[in-house]
């Protein structure tokens, strides 16, 4: 058996505060740096190691860790220190503080947790031997609040485009018919000009003359009429693509799996909004270009026909114009990167100061946002014009080239003509087709560096489009006709993607038909985060949750959204009316809703408005107070008379009447067979309806039990706290220790179990 950190058994929890954890070593975090392969060098990281060793010695680990970190040139590494048992499982390799030294902690192929460390042999741990044991973890990906940087496998976005663009095939073989009617069409021309110059001129053949112009007035507007018809049919089915795609693309979103959702709501409508520019692309007039490139290849072959050597000026163009716009290409990849990352980020600033302005207002934070915005708008003209640069000198270099091939035939003709293999006219005929190979060459150059933003664009849908639905497409969903009569959890763990942090471990819950749980616990400690769980809306990393007989993830969504009802701490509104708003499914009928309103009060707002139940609630919801909005939510919930109620903080904005109302009703409501969880920093106002405790301390069950068994615990604990507390700030420690919500309720206070590294486990979930 491994002893504990620092030898004594409580020693832990103290540990990060008092046993002096010593410093990483090099030997140490080149290991860690290694099993993760990040890339680093060597002698920076020992001078940087050396340096923070002798300047920074007595500051925390963490501190010394990221100033190491950065000064050795590793600024993107995410580093976290956190206990043992907050670490999620799935996140090894890690440093661990055990026995007074770091170790490196593996997961082997067999589960089982092993230790190493330079000079000793690797041994096996049992993992509950470390439970408070310090971690330390660092990633070389960070989660920015650009968004995930990740590259995404795959290339889904393009899949869906082309198989949307190829969906009726019909319109290839017309687009492909008119184009090769277009460019033959062209040979023409330069048959009327060989012609002129070699038959007409010198012979002075008016007739011939306006025989062939007749010709070519025919061949003029028949062209005319293939390319517009071309445009027509390019244009037609872009459209119809670019429909269904946005569709597919927002119906994904909608069927995401909550706790995949990118956190940053700037590279959110980045990602959707990604998908214009590849539509964009595919639909563009580029792809002529694309179409009319093969037969450059043409055109070529029949120069060299007709000029000789003038075939070979032409031939050597397309390699140095490919040359050219691939280089242009490799120039841009970072470069466009790095703006649409700036460009999320500008974007999720941009949201957050419009919903937060009042607060920014308020604050009188102004300044900082517009710091802020004038950095990130300052990098994104940077990068801005260091890419028009880059695509003007190709674009230039590429006219340039093409003078330069048309300079070169005239001279390459000039002396095939003095050779007699050409005639006049040829030379002219070969000046011409030389245009209808110049032409699509450039649009070819311009497509490669187009591509590299298009190509960006196409990850961010991918980014997107591989995240998981909540439900898997070949899945057969269960549809269970008996309504639950249990709710339970088994071995669950959750911890959001990329997050070392896990939020939620509870090995076992079980609650059965006709139980009301008050779900008690301090601020952060998980509440919201296991009702969401409990509800469908988070998968968790490991275990189960039973709706009755049934693993709830198996079960169809819409079965689980009718059987639970879950109302969340901040209730969100939809800009429309107050009645599409409490109606949202749309499936409620007028007298339900009527009596609904008028228990809950809400009947109020609605006589306040000339419009009654149709006033109008503006984007975000604006226009109704806190406390109306979450009596909307309520409403909601008791509308739609669910199985399981699974309510988050349903009073915590009301007023002791509204708070009265809302028990009153949800009492009235609810059915012998039903199951209630209610998450609540007031339980006092909700133990009425209670028959069972459950407190949540750091994502684990730290009491659950009949509310006279735990409730006078808690409230004997709460006031240990308060007596504790040195008398001049026994008013400070009680109101941030004890929740007060009226006079006569001082309610438990939830001391963290092991108040150890609260602004690391802060970080944490950066
Ligand atoms: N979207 C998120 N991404 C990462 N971490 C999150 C996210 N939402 C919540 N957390 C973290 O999960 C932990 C638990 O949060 P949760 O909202 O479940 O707590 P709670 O017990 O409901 O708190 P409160 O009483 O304040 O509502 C917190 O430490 C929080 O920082």
């Amino acid at each position: 058996m491994v002893r504990r950190a620092c030898g004594h058994p409580d020693a832990a929890a103290r540990n990060h505060n008092h046993c002096p954890m010593k410093p990483v070593s090099l030997t140490e975090l080149q290991d860690l740096l290694g099993k993760l392969r990040i890339s680093f060098n060597p002698g920076a990281l020992a001078q940087a190691h050396a340096h923070v060793l002798h300047t920074a010695a007595e500051a925390r680990p963490l501190y010394q860790l990221r100033k190491l970190l950065a000064d050795a040139g590793l600024k993107d590494i995410q580093v976290t220190i956190l206990p043992w048992r907050r670490l999620d499982p799935r996140r090894l390799p890690a440093l661990i503080w055990e026995q007074e030294h770091w170790w490196l902690a593996e997961r082997q192929a067999n589960g089982q947790l092993l230790l190493s460390r330079a000079g000793t042999t690797a041994r096996e741990c049992p993992e509950d031997a470390l439970h408070d044991a310090h971690v330390i973890w660092l990633r070389g990906q960070p989660q920015s609040q650009a968004g995930d940087t990740s590259q995404p496998q795959g290339n889904p976005a393009l899949r869906l485009v082309l198989h949307e663009l190829l969906r009726e095939r019909g319109w290839i073989a017309r687009v492909v018919v008119a184009t090769l009617m277009v460019n033959l069409l062209s040979i023409p021309t330069s048959i009327f000009a060989m012609q002129v110059y070699d038959r007409v001129i010198p012979t002075m053949a008016y007739a011939t003359l306006a025989t062939l112009s007749v010709g070519m007035l025919l061949m003029i507007g028949l062209d005319w009429l293939l390319k517009t018809l071309r445009a027509h049919i390019l244009d037609s089915v872009a459209s119809g693509a670019d429909q269904r795609l946005s569709q597919q693309v927002y119906e994904h979103l909608l069927r995401l799996q909550l706790d995949q959702q990118p956190r940053s709501l700037g590279s959110l409508a980045a990602q959707v909004g990604a998908l214009d520019s590849v539509r964009q692309f595919f639909s563009s007039t580029i792809i002529f270009g694309l179409v009319d490139l093969p037969f450059a290849l043409l055109f070529i072959a029949l120069i060299g026909v007709i000029g000789g050597h003038i075939g070979w000026v032409y031939a050597a163009l397309l390699p140095v114009a490919v040359l050219l716009g691939l280089y242009t290409r490799l120039r841009l990849r970072r470069l466009t990167h790095q703006q649409m990352l700036r460009s999320n980020e500008r974007q999720g600033l941009l949201v957050d100061t419009i919903r937060g302005a009042e607060t920014i207002r308020a604050s009188n934070a102004g300044w900082r946002f517009a710091q802020d915005w004038q950095t990130l708008s300052q990098s994104i003209a940077g990068y801005s014009i260091q890419q028009k640069a880059l695509a003007h000198f190709s674009g230039t270099t590429t006219g340039s080239l093409s003078t330069l091939a048309y300079v070169a035939a005239i001279v390459v003709g000039v002396w095939q003509v003095e050779a007699g293999n050409l005639t006049m006219g040829g030379m002219i005929a070969c000046s011409i087709l030389g245009g209808r190979v110049i032409a699509p060459i450039a649009q070819g150059v311009q497509y490669l560096v187009h591509w590299q933003q298009v190509s960006e664009s196409l990850q961010m849908v991918n980014r997107l489009l591989t995240l998981t639905p909540e439900r898997r497409v070949e899945q057969t969903l269960l549809m269970p006709d008996r309504l639950p009569d249990a709710l339970a959890v088994e071995q669950l763990r959750f911890a959001f993607p990329g997050s070392p942090l896990q939020l939620l471990n509870i090995p076992k819950l079980h609650v059965r038909s006709g139980e009301r749980v008050l779900l008690l616990g301090p601020v952060g400690g998980g509440k919201s985060t296991l009702l969401k769980v409990l509800a469908g809306l988070y998968r968790p990393s490991e275990g189960r949750v039973r709706l009755g007989d049934a693993d709830l993830w198996e079960i169809d969504p819409q079965i689980v959204s009718a059987q639970v009802g879950y109302l969340p701490q901040n209730v969100q509104l939809f800009k429309g009316t107050l009645r599409s708003n409490l109606a949202l499914s749309g499936a409620v009928s007028d007298s339900t809703m009527l009596e609904t309103v008028s228990a809950l009060g809400l009947d109020q707002i609605a006589a306040g408005s000339p419009q009654g139940m149709d006033m109008e609630i503006s984007e975000g919801g604006e226009g109704l107070s806190g406390g109306q909005r979450q009596l909307v939510g309520m409403a909601r919930v008791l509308m739609a008379r669910p199985r399981v109620w699974l309510l988050d903080e349903p009073t915590a904005s009301l007023d002791g009447d509204a708070e009265a109302r809302v028990w009153q009703q949800l009492k009235a409501q609810l059915q012998p067979e039903d199951i209630l969880i209610v998450s609540t920093h007031r339980p006092m106002t909700a133990i009425g309806l209670a028959t069972r405790v459950i407190v949540l301390q750091q994502g684990e069950i730290s009491r659950d039990g009949r509310p006279d068994q735990v409730i006078p615990g808690l409230m004997a604990r709460a006031a240990g706290a308060a007596h504790a507390a040195p008398a001049p700030h026994a008013t400070t420690v009680r109101l941030e220790q004890v929740q007060v919500t009226t006079a006569r309720q001082a309610l438990p206070a939830f001391p963290a179990q092991t108040p150890t590294i609260r602004p690391d486990t802060a970080k944490a979930q950066e």
